[in-house]
């Protein structure tokens, strides 16, 4: 059982990724707080990453010159543009628990992705191009995305092996989840803009209560509050950008794999409510490849360090509803293809208008029955 006082948590710690480059012991350290923070937090600043300041203002500079294009222009990288679930998602068009966030975003992938060939499965559509602007459109967006894509990769793959050296596995024993078995490569970036909103604005959603549904995600934040999550004990604590680190969370799937041990935290975006200026913010996600078993079986026990065993099953609160959900779609591939048809209604409507996404939830998994307020 985890410690209930440490579940509590009121801020993020902060690891220190230079621990992992130097003497044996100054890695054990490391490992040693990594595996406290994913069992007690699931959230934590890191610093000393060695992702240069450059690529994250560049990125954070494409996105502000890209939103601040003209509708006609944006529309040209519109989510309506391929099957994919990429591109531009204009403000309000991207549903959590049935409601619009109000967050204008452009999602975007590794640009090495192709299309799945044709009669493919249709959830191999999960993975493909993204629309991305023209260099006469918007100058420097290529360079900057794609430093970003492959700085935050590289971050992630070294958290990912750190990770998994802090379960007591080999450092490349999660790799398999992660590398696709046909080359495409499942990462995701979103850029997000959160407009302030009026006081009297009926929705403040930036971003609805959520957990993030992969592995793990590496998140650059600009100064503007707005980012909340939720601690073991229930209680939504205020997460501030600390100058030179990247906030990070895990994801569903290494609490699968955990039995529970490692932490999904709940988490949240808030609007800001009668300010004057722009939320920015731009994960990264190192998603499962689409093949994973949706209820992927957690590691045995024989594999995994007294400790991580001992914290299974722990009990915490969280707004997000933990039951049916998860059993949604027999693959990641079939649960994502699923949660984006419900999320990207712009895409769906265009390329899908004859899937239903409840239809397809019943279709695709064993035992699960939508209700009329199934609207996570
Ligand atoms: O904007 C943020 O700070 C977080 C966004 C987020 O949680 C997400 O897109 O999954
Ligand atoms: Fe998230």
């Amino acid at each position: 059982m985890a410690n209930k006082a440490a579940g509590a948590f009121e801020k993020l710690p902060i690891l220190d990724v230079a621990l992992l480059r130097g003497s044996a012991k100054d890695k054990a350290q490391f490992l040693h707080e990594l595996r406290e923070t994913c069992l007690n937090v699931g959230f934590f600043y890191v610093k000393n990453h060695g992702i240069p300041e450059e690529v994250v203002e560049s990125i954070f500079g494409a996105g502000k010159r890209f939103f601040e294009l003209p509708a006609d222009v944006k529309q040209k990288s519109s989510v309506a543009a391929a099957p994919h679930f990429v591109g531009w998602i204009p403000a309000e068009s991207e549903i959590t628990h049935g409601r619009a966030d109000v967050r204008e975003s452009f999602d975007y992938q590794w640009k090495g992705n192709t299309a799945p060939p044709i009669g493919a499965p249709i959830w191999k559509n999960t993975l493909g191009p993204t629309p991305f602007p023209s260099e006469a459109d918007c100058p420097g967006f290529d360079k900057a995305s794609t430093d970003w894509m492959l700085a935050a990769a590289d971050l992630g793959y070294t958290l990912l092996h750190a990770i998994a050296e802090s379960l007591g596995l080999e450092s490349n024993a999660l790799d398999q989840y992660v590398n696709d078995p046909e080359g495409r490569r499942a990462w995701l970036t979103k850029i997000n803009r959160y407009p302030p909103v009026a006081p009297d604005a009926n929705n403040t959603q930036g971003c609805g209560h959520h957990t993030d549904d992969g592995f793990l995600t590496i998140l650059a934040i600009d100064d503007i509050p707005g980012l909340q999550v939720q601690n073991m004990a229930g209680t939504w604590i205020d997460v501030h950008r600390v100058p030179g680190t990247f906030v990070v969370n895990l994801g569903d799937y290494l609490e699968k794999l955990t039995g529970g041990a490692y932490v999904s935290t709940t988490h949240r975006v808030f609007s800001n409510v009668g300010g004057a200026v722009d939320r920015y913010s731009v994960p990264f996600f190192l998603d499962p490849h689409p093949l994973v078993i949706r209820n992927v079986e957690p590691i045995p026990d024989s594999a995994l360090l007294p400790e991580i065993v001992a914290a299974r099953n722990k009990d915490y609160k969280s707004d997000v509803m933990k039951g049916d959900q998860r059993k949604i779609g027999r693959t990641h591939g079939e649960s994502n293809f699923i949660n984006r048809l419900k999320s990207y209604p712009l895409c769906g409507d265009r390329w899908y208008p004859d899937l239903n996404w409840k239809q397809l939830a019943v279709e695709w998994s064993e035992g699960f029955t939508p209700g009329e307020t199934d609207v996570w």
